[in-house]
């Protein structure tokens, strides 16, 4: 049975009303290696039970070799923190901002216990996905399921709940960071170089996982579909002339037998170039920060494959730490705190702002929303679910 939308005023919410009933915010990541001797164990926490082959867990483990053993993506997110933590406190919101990742240290219920050693009961979690599928929604709820299960108090120790922020790429703050970037990239291409095509390049997944996300309202591809026309026609906009764009994909892993979401950038760029393509702008969408993925799929691979087909290529930042996204976040986290009193009161949600064609994605995720395969559970509970309006 679909789920019910919950009823909404169209009035806005209210910020002075704050964060409560929050405590805490956890900003919620996949983690990185910080050196050599983390890679491999690294890579068999995110690999744990899946069918990723040998061949393919040796390859990625060359790619962060590449980079001295280490990811960026945990400095990233350490800077993020601190920037949100920094617009929560010009808005007189001064909660503690934990960091947690699913795969490496600080791991999530380290920063669980922490907030909750700060006096934390309700936290609110904000992950640096932006976007709705099994990888980038309930991977994450399964984690922080088990994460609960291994903080949970003894005795007469309270449990700690938390809640979190809805999938965001439909955000103004996300959206309008992403045409930032895009803009700014249009301007560091050579003058003497074609008008760039827009490619938006995100992190493939296996068709299956597709097929399973699109009970959430869109699917993972529609969503991106949907971002990248809203961030090309306002880029195209701002430049007074309208760009030409697609979505590619990258990072793709699993065994070769399994059909995962196409074009791979590489192809893409290698059809563009032979239809006769001169210039492209690359736009990593489907990634909060520039990491491993972006650093190397994209700036390593795809910008050699544009270079031997003597294709200019600029990339696109990430939203990183930009203003709009940083700012977002915390509009975001006051959406989710007034859709928690809402809720808690029995009355009406405030509106919530998006840009697109799409509605904004539920912030409380009901049975069976995003599983890795349709119709199949996984086995594992997941936190933040059980929507009422479900
Ligand atoms: C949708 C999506 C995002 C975006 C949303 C989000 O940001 O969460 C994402 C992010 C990331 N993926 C990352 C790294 C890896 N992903 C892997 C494997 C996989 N990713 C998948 C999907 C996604 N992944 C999938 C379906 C797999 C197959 C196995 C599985 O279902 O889990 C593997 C295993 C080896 C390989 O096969 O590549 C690695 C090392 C890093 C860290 C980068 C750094 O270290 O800087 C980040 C941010
Ligand atoms: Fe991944």
């Amino acid at each position: 049975m679909p789920p019910v939308t919950p009823p909404t005023t169209d009035q806005p919410v209210d910020p002075s009303a704050g964060l409560a009933p929050y405590d805490a915010v956890l900003l919620f990541s996949f983690g990185g290696p910080n050196g050599p001797d983390d890679v491999m164990p690294f890579l068999r926490n995110v690999t744990a039970g899946k069918n990723i082959p040998d061949e393919r867990l040796a390859e990625v483990a060359e790619h962060y070799h590449h980079f001295g053993g280490r990811s960026p993506i945990n400095e990233q997110n350490l800077a993020l923190r601190a920037a949100l933590e920094a617009e929560l406190r010009r808005r007189g919101l001064d909660l503690p901002v934990v960091w947690g990742n699913r795969n490496w240290e600080p791991y999530t219920r380290d920063a669980l216990a922490e907030a909750r050693a700060l006096g934390a009961q309700r936290v609110v979690a904000l992950v640096t996905s932006a976007y709705s599928s099994y990888s980038g929604c309930r991977q994450y709820r399964e984690n922080l399921w088990t994460a609960l299960e291994e903080i949970s108090p003894t005795g007469d120790g309270e449990p700690l709940v938390v809640d979190k922020v809805r999938s965001y790429f439909n955000h103004p703050g996300f959206v309008r960071a992403n045409v930032d970037a895009v803009v700014e990239a249009y301007a560091g291409v050579p003058a003497d170089a074609a008008w760039p095509r827009l490619v938006f390049v995100t992190h493939s997944i296996p068709d299956t996982m597709e097929a399973a996300s699109v009970v959430a309202g869109a699917s993972y591809r529609e969503q991106h579909l949907d971002v990248a026309e809203t961030v090309a026609t306002a880029a195209g906009q701002r430049l007074g002339r309208p760009v030409e764009w697609d979505l590619a994909y990258c990072s793709r892993s699993g065994p070769p037998s399994q059909p995962w979401l196409e074009p791979d950038v590489n192809d893409h760029l290698t059809a563009l170039a032979a239809a006769g393509t001169t210039s492209v702008v690359l736009s990593p969408i489907g990634f909060v920060s520039d990491h491993m993925e972006v650093a190397f799929d994209l700036d390593t691979e795809a910008l050699a494959t544009a270079q031997e087909l003597d294709m200019t290529a600029v990339r696109a930042d990430s939203v990183g730490v930009r203003e709009p996204f940083v700012r977002g976040l915390a509009d975001l986290l006051l959406e989710r705190a007034a859709i928690a009193r809402a809720d808690d009161a029995g009355v009406p949600r405030p509106a919530q702002a998006t840009e697109g064609g799409l509605p904004p994605f539920r912030s409380v995720c009901f049975p069976g929303c995003c599983r890795m395969r349709d119709g199949v559970d996984s086995g594992r509970p997941a936190a933040c679910s059980t929507d009422p309006w479900s």
